[in-house]
């Protein structure tokens, strides 16, 4: 029997590139749990739907009642994707990342604490670090947690609820802490598609602020990548970041994206700031290089341009 890996957030951007790169490089089975809120998709599922080690239950982590559900196998890992994503919707209202992000992981960690997974990986973000002036040197495994917006706040607190169940029951849990993830399945609300596919469709792409804001990309199969490397040979208790070295102002994003498309940059359209915008991420990987030999591998042009093939074949009016 295959080992068995419990994934949730399956059917959203990263967690269903994830099944899809598990399926194809390891031998593990796969049970993907997601609430299929507006953000995960079937279509995100295709791929992998009918693959011999693979099952979907549809579950929403932050009830109790209904995970328990899942339970009926001894899992490996649970490999936490699920959450609220969208920075702009957690300032409109922080409620949802509260249940999702923070109660949702708290339910899992009650999972392990109860036996029921050998061990479990946070998916978490460069976000909970706050914001780096221009000349500061990028995030390190060090930095201290600064939130600043809602969405970032509940996922540096459930980082915390992770760190403790660590400290105070010795179970075995790991953090990854990645950088802006782009490729294909992300949900148009994001920057990359939402220029893409504007972009394709000769409508006018929204520039928060001053454009100026600067963002470290990693294609998502790196991602990837780094978080089987992290289930294969990360330590527990420790935090590993992840992130592209690719970093770009959103003006020089779009204007590459135009230039690939041919399209005019008269289509930008400067709008108001995002309110508490960070004006600039950037991460230092070299821990997850030194320790387990990752680095990322696709560069920011080649990525791109997967991206925006994958959108013009499934996205383009
Ligand atoms: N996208 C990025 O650039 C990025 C970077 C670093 C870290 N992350 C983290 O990676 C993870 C995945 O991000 P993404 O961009 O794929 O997000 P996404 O919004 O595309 O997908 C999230 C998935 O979680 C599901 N979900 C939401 N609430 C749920 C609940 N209560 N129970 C079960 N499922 C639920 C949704 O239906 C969706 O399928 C998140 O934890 C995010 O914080 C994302
Ligand atoms: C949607 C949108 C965004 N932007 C800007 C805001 C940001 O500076 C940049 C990227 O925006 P977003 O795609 O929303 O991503 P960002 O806020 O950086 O957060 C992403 O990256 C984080 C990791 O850094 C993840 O934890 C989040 O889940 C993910 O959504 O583009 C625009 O200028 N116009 C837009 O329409």
């Amino acid at each position: 029997m295959s080992k068995h890996l419990l994934i949730t957030g399956g059917a959203g951007f990263i967690g269903s590139n994830f099944i899809d790169y598990i399926l194809k490089n390891t031998t593990y089975s796969i049970t993907n749990i997601d609430a299929l809120t507006y953000a995960g998709h079937i279509n995100n599922m295709k791929t992998f739907n009918q693959h011999r080690n693979y099952r979907f239950i549809q579950c929403d982590i932050s009830n109790g009642t209904s995970l328990k559900q899942v339970f009926d196998c001894d899992y490996e890992a649970i490999i936490n994707f699920a959450a609220e994503s969208h920075v702009d919707r957690s300032i409109e209202n922080a409620h949802p990342f509260i249940h999702t992000n923070i109660n949702g992981t708290l339910n899992l960690l009650n999972a392990v604490l109860a036996g029921k997974a050998k061990k479990m990986i946070q998916i978490s973000t460069d976000e909970v670090y706050g914001s780096l002036d221009q000349d500061s040197l990028p995030f390190t495994e060090y930095s201290q947690l600064a939130s600043n917006n809602p969405y970032s706040a509940s996922k540096a607190s459930a980082d915390l609820f992770v760190r403790s169940f660590h400290r105070t029951y010795q179970l075995p849990l790991i953090i990854t802490r990645c950088s802006n993830n782009y490729g294909p399945k992300q949900h148009l609300e994001k920057f990359i598609p939402k220029v893409i596919t504007n972009a394709l469709n000769d409508q006018k792409i929204p520039l928060y602020g001053d454009g100026k804001h600067v963002r470290d990309w990693i294609f998502v199969d790196d991602h990837c990548r780094a978080i089987h490397t992290v289930l294969e040979h990360g330590d527990s208790g420790e935090v590993y970041n992840i992130g592209g070295g690719h970093e770009w102002t959103n003006k020089e994003v779009i204007t590459l994206i135009l230039d690939y498309l041919n399209k005019d940059y008269s289509l930008i359209e400067y709008v108001k700031d995002r309110k508490g915008h960070d004006r600039r991420y950037g991460i230092n990987w070299g821990k997850i290089h030194k320790e387990l030999g990752w680095k990322p591998q696709v560069s920011f042009r080649e990525g791109l341009i997967k991206t925006i093939e994958w959108y013009k074949t499934n996205y383009s009016q």
